[in-house]
């Protein structure tokens, strides 16, 4: 994930990190053929035919299809100078993501609500979604996922301070087990100043309508 400087359409000035492809996604044709076999014995084990014409291409579309939920699209992160010198909060809010529940590999969904106060350089708004992305296309629990998001932003921006909260819906909770419909989780992350200046605080959860 090392810098490099881009004299491109951005700017001298403007810089880009290529994240790194997981190990996780090297082989993906692989580990579809390993998968889709994965899949049809599971739906064996559950008493389905999987040589029905219904359902003989289903081992590898739901293969294919945890592949792609499991796959985040790689993304440069730019950056700019802060030559204005922007200390005030930059939040944005409703970015909507999923992920996959590791205990159940169901989806977890909702939005992301990611601000930051900047130090000396400023990041490409786009690539806060880009991140959220980054780390939701995983199996996750979403305190990690959280915790993950506030880390790469605070690491990457070396910024004064991230601030980030989801709200999602665990369908693992909703469709199934408590089956308590219509309950939403919310998780907080904050790095910096955001955790020591309240006032600044308050300004994340004003400007993010949060109440939690
Ligand atoms: N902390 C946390 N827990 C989660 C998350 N996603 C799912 N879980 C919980 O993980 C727990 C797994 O508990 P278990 O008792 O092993 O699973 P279970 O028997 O299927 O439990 P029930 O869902 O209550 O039926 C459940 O309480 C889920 O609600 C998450 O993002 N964070
Ligand atoms: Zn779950």
């Amino acid at each position: 994930m090392s810098q490099t400087a881009l004299p491109d359409a951005l700017g001298a000035d403007a810089q880009r990190s290529q994240v790194a492809v997981p190990l996780h996604a090297i082989d993906l044709n692989q580990q579809q053929r390993d998968a889709e076999t994965a899949v049809a014995e599971l739906l064996t084990a559950l008493g389905r035919d999987v040589k029905s014409e219904h359902l003989s291409e289903t081992p590898r579309r739901v293969a294919a299809s945890l592949l792609e939920l499991l796959t985040p699209r790689d993304f440069a992160m730019t950056t700019f100078p802060n030559d204005e010198g922007y200390e005030e909060l930059v939040l944005v809010r409703d970015i909507p993501f999923h992920s996959l529940c590791e205990h159940h590999l169901l989806p977890f969904r909702g939005v992301a609500h990611v601000g930051y106060v900047p130090g000396e350089r400023l990041v490409g708004l786009s690539k806060l979604a880009r991140v959220v992305e980054q780390f939701s296309r995983d199996l996750q629990v979403q305190e990690r996922l959280t915790k993950q998001i506030a880390g790469y932003l605070d690491e990457q921006l070396a910024p004064q301070g991230v601030g980030v909260v989801l709200e999602a819906e665990h369908l693992c909770m909703t469709m199934r087990g408590a089956q308590a419909a219509g309950s939403m989780t919310t998780t907080a992350a904050f790095t910096g100043v955001l955790t020591r200046d309240n006032a600044m605080r308050r300004q994340f959860r004003l400007a993010g309508d949060l109440t939690a």
